[in-house]
């Protein structure tokens, strides 16, 4: 009897839960407005685009392994090509009706889909099912570490429920029979670019670039007036605890003083800044938004290690009178609706910022690194 068509299948624990905290963190440092409404995505050409193509090291080996195990389980008797690979987040609102992954004439290319899912199911977010039109597994729950592989065609019709709490990430590759739609091309040909732009072993050469403004600004929509909404690396500084004070305008007028100069000023993320924490200011200077966003994530990412490390000297000031001003002025501007922020990219279950504690330990750790 003739083996029945394989066109799907769930793999449990495929990925380790060490490596979906890592791929979260990178994608909660880097990200950028997404392709669908209240979704965020993390590409590996932005990684290298905004000088931080280290972070593309851990998916290396994750789209070998899932590469083998399609072909494997396919039978497929030609190589496949990875044809994209992101991080996207789904928050609340976002949701995909029916349809195929190959569902449109530029996506053709498309042979197979493989989704990794890097949180919890009711831990991290509500809603968010995952749901086959026919056949078997009929839903999925996401859990971290479990991955669907599936055929991009009409045989495997599926969609995602609404998710109506948290933010739901995920890793998504597709892979081509088509080697002229092989994403290693492009990104080898953007990574050379990038070594060559700056000076090997310069200090510029580590820290992480801006893409361009409108690209941080939710929503999407909203991006050539910035008037609601919010930068998504201010707010996801604001909502564990942290505002940011700029160091070289403390003798100059706020960058913004007018609501039509907020879309020029908004530059002003590019260049050097220092956290803020309640009344203290953690006295370690970042060379713009996104490197602070990163080491706060990294933090965080590593929270539980760093807890049961030695405490150091304290490493913060307090605010005075005018840096409190320029906070409060600052946070108007980039984060325009903090409720917004908070159910779109906060943490489900406690919306709190994060514990003193916390807070203070942060501050030795970002000063001794
Ligand atoms: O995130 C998922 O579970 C599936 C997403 C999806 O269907 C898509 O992006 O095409
Ligand atoms: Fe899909």
């Amino acid at each position: 009897m003739a083996e029945p068509e394989r066109r799907r299948l769930l793999l449990r624990n495929f990925l380790s839960p060490e490596i979906c905290k890592e791929l979260a963190f990178i994608h909660k440092s880097c990200c950028t407005i997404g392709y669908r409404p209240n979704v965020f995505s993390t590409t590996l050409s932005h990684l290298i685009a905004t000088n931080s193509p280290h972070l593309i090291m851990p998916f290396v080996p994750i789209r070998e392994r899932l590469k083998e195990k399609v072909e494997e389980y396919f039978g497929c008797e030609y190589e496949l090509f990875v044809e994209f690979t992101g991080l996207i987040s789904w928050c609340k609102g976002a949701s995909i009706g029916w349809h195929s992954d190959d569902n449109r004439d530029h996506l053709k290319q498309r042979d197979f889909s493989a989704v990794c899912y890097l949180n919890n199911y009711e831990v991290d977010f509500l809603g968010g099912l995952f749901r086959f039109q026919d056949g078997e597994p009929s839903t999925i729950a996401p859990m971290a570490g479990d991955v669907v592989i599936y055929t991009a065609d009409e045989r495997n019709i599926h969609s995602v429920s609404e998710i109506s709490e948290g933010e739901r990430i995920t890793l998504a590759l597709w892979f081509s029979r088509d080697a002229s739609h092989d994403e290693d091309a492009n990104l080898l040909k953007s990574l050379s670019n990038c070594s060559l732009s700056s000076p090997v072993g310069s200090i510029a050469s580590c820290f992480p670039v801006l893409a361009s403004t409108n690209m941080y600004w939710f929503p999407p929509e909203e991006a050539s007036r910035f008037q609601t909404g919010f930068n998504i690396c201010s707010a996801r500084l604001c909502t564990l605890g942290f505002d940011v004070c700029f160091s070289n305008n403390s003798d100059k007028e706020s960058p913004f003083t007018t609501r039509d100069s907020c879309s020029i000023n908004l530059k002003v993320l590019e260049e050097p800044l220092y956290l803020t924490c309640g009344d203290a200011l953690l006295t370690r200077e970042f060379v713009n938004i996104l490197h602070a966003l990163q080491v706060v994530q990294f933090y965080c990412w590593k929270a539980s290690e760093f807890e049961t490390a030695e405490s150091t000297d304290t490493v913060s000031v307090p605010l005075s009178e005018l840096q409190r001003q320029k906070i409060t002025l600052l946070r108007a501007v980039l984060v325009k609706d903090l409720k917004l922020a908070e159910t779109l990219i906060g943490r489900i279950n406690s919306q709190r910022p994060l514990e003193e504690r916390f807070r203070s330990r942060f501050s030795d750790v970002v000063s001794n690194d």
